[in-house]
């Protein structure tokens, strides 16, 4: 029987049926299943997180190429199919859990250090999955995933592009992507209606710094590329002004935000008039550093 078949016959033995709000396709081909497993570059020392382990494609090449792998499923069905099929090798264990809510510093106290994950991620949660990477970035070395192909564009575009924007410039600004493989929807049961692709994403660990050395804080990054592509056709002098601040930060009033925004322009080497599609990530750093430093001096 083809794998395909396998599959079919696995869902309807325990009455199960793919959840599309848990964006189950599962991978039906096992030797697509061991080159992403390859694409991974997994060590036999490893102890890899598995996201969403639905009938076990991926764990299986997994569980044989490292020493284990923790898979975080969230569909009590599929736990409940592993647990009456006994089906996954001893070196996996499964936990009943959304990723979302997971708390990465645990995760790595059960992996013995930062994680190396892999993930045939649902559409749903591409998203928030991708900023909790982010968040957690300290605790997480790589990341392999499987993404639908336009998500996978955004995470790497390039300034001047539609797909540019938020994801790009956060995930960019601390991590390496680079894209391994790309899947047609014949790979899936049910099969998608897009081509999937798979990424890997290297976390860098070094602090924050820009070309010349600067270093400078995530937290800021974070705000100003959030502000400015909140409203994409607008100039960053218009959407910078409208930046909102703490108290601590001392920023009184609308006026102070706008003097903020055209002094840091400036300081920033940019242009006030540029829209932030076309900035680069060294673009927005130094905006960032320029900002953190006029709010330090009170401006
Ligand atoms: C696209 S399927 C991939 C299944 C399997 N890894 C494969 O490649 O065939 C996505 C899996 O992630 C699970 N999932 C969806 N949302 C999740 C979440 N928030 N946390 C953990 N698992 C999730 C789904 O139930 C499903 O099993």
């Amino acid at each position: 029987m083809t794998r395909y078949g396998q599959t079919r016959q696995s869902l309807d033995k325990h009455s199960l049926a793919p959840k599309k709000r848990f964006g189950q396709n599962f991978l039906v081909n096992k030797h697509t299943a061991e080159a992403i497993v390859r694409a991974g570059g997994v060590d036999k020392d490893d102890v890899v997180v598995e996201v969403g382990v639905g009938l076990g494609a991926l764990t299986q090449p997994l569980a044989e190429q490292a020493r284990k792998v923790i898979g975080v499923e969230i569909d009590s069905g599929i736990i409940r199919f592993h647990e009456d099929e006994n089906d996954l090798p001893e070196n996996v264990t499964l936990i009943h859990q959304d990723i979302l809510k997971a708390d990465f510093r645990e995760l790595m106290e059960q992996c013995g250090g930062p994680l190396k994950i892999m993930a045939n991620l649902p559409y749903s949660i591409s998203n928030p999955f991708i900023f909790k990477l982010i968040e957690n970035r300290i605790a997480v070395t790589r990341a392999t995933i499987m993404l639908q192909k336009e998500v996978a564009e955004r995470l790497m575009a390039r300034p001047a592009t539609k797909e540019y924007g938020v994801p790009s410039v956060l995930l960019q600004s601390c991590a390496t992507i680079r894209k391994m493989m790309t899947l047609k929807p014949a790979e899936f049961h049910p099969r998608p209606k897009i081509d999937s692709v798979v990424i890997r994403i290297d976390f860098s660990h070094t602090p924050f710094q820009s070309a010349d050395g600067t270093p400078f804080s995530f937290k800021y990054l974070q705000r100003i590329v959030r502000t400015t592509f909140n409203q994409r056709r607008k100039t960053i002098l218009n959407t910078l002004s409208g930046m909102s601040f703490s108290n601590e930060e001392g920023i009184a009033d609308k006026a102070q935000a706008k003097q903020l925004a055209e002094q840091a322009i400036i300081l920033a080497g940019l242009t006030p008039s540029l829209r932030p599609e076309v900035l680069c990530l060294e673009d927005f750093i130094r905006l960032a550093i320029a900002v953190e430093s006029l709010v330090l001096q009170g401006t």
